[in-house]
């Protein structure tokens, strides 16, 4: 790694470190985008969605055209392979590095230093080949979840093509950069399951569904399902307001509404134009719904062999493959020295 890459990298996280704490809570909306009449309204859809991902970072798609049956099945699914004997589970080990299978509680952020109260099953398409439940585990798993993950991949492609206009890049440029076709594709589908709390559970600071992070991605499509809230975001990498004085607002689910983020691949993709921004999952309080917690997100992640460069050349031409490794490599480092 050179120099100016790992600084790039510690940057980020010197800065997340700081933010395990509570901060302060504020009101506020995502931008809500209409997707209707997409084709004949894309000017008008692409100057809001990049009005949304410059200033907010984040931003809910309306009328997007994913079928609720097929989400709705989807997530049936993701409850059913959740609800497997762990010894079933464990059939399906997550591949190290390769976003595919199984985990459980592993996740540790920068930002906490503990795992996130959480287990996921994560399909990336090149490397699925041991890790699918048959058809007596759990019927019609591998069918649906591969025309999701297609259908997912579709709008993601769709929104991006509205960021590559306005870049200047070539509008089926990002498409190219996330051919499911080959083998170095990295996109993934993630079906996350956040662990019920007993009635009686006490309140720990350093305890999360999901501690504050940003995605590393270029763009990520987070399904929730209503009643099942606790997704805060916190725009404003650089913003002062470290620590305590960070302001956070919750995202209010919708099942019919898909909420989306702009990744780190993509901000330095645009030079920065695209703000990544920080998000997490807190832990439901005293009184709250305590039940479990079921999302889906798909994760737009350029295929390994594609260089990312923005227009206007603010950092040096880097593979994603090496962009992934070098931050999952500072996570780590950054997660080793909390201890
Ligand atoms: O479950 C959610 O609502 C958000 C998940 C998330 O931020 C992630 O997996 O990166
Ligand atoms: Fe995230």
């Amino acid at each position: 790694m050179t120099n100016t890459a790992k600084k790039y990298a510690l940057k980020e996280l010197d800065l997340e470190s700081t933010l395990g704490g509570m901060g302060r809570e504020g009101e506020r909306e995502v931008p809500v985008i209409d997707l209707t009449d997409f084709d004949q309204r894309r000017e008008e859809i692409t100057e809001q969605l990049w009005q949304a991902a410059t200033e907010v970072g984040f931003f809910q798609l309306a009328n997007h055209g994913l079928e609720l049956a097929l989400i709705r099945q989807t997530f049936g699914l993701s409850e059913r392979f959740f609800a497997l004997p762990e010894a079933s589970k464990q059939q399906y080990p997550l591949k190290e590095g390769l976003n595919a299978g199984w985990e459980f509680r592993s996740q540790v952020r920068p930002s906490t230093g503990t795992a996130d109260e959480k287990e996921s099953y994560q399909i990336t398409l090149p490397h699925m080949d041991d890790l699918w439940p048959n058809q007596t585990v759990v019927p019609e798993f591998t069918r649906v979840m591969l025309d999701f993950e297609h259908q997912a991949w579709q709008l993601g492609m769709k929104v991006l093509s509205c960021f590559a206009d306005r870049l200047g890049f070539e509008r089926d440029f990002f498409t190219r950069a996330h051919d499911r076709t080959r083998e170095d594709y990295q996109s993934t589908l993630r079906l996350l399951h956040y662990l019920p709390l007993p009635e009686d559970h006490q309140m720990d600071p350093s305890i999360w569904r999901a501690g504050a992070h940003t995605d590393f991605d270029c763009l990520t499509m987070v399904f929730q399902q209503e009643g099942q809230g606790g997704l805060q975001v916190s725009p404003g990498m650089d913003a002062e307001g470290k620590g305590e004085d960070r302001e956070w607002f919750s995202v209010t689910p919708k099942e019919d509404r898909i909420t989306c983020n702009i990744g780190d691949m993509l901000m330095r993709w645009s030079d920065d134009r695209l703000k990544s921004t920080l998000h997490r999952v807190r832990m439901p309080r005293p009184g709250e719904y305590n039940g479990p917690r079921y999302s889906m997100a798909f994760f737009c992640q350029a295929n390994k062999d594609e260089i990312i460069q923005g227009p206007e050349k603010k950092y040096p031409p880097i593979s994603a493959r090496d962009y992934l490794l070098q931050r999952i490599q500072a996570n780590f480092d950054a997660v080793k020295a909390r201890k």
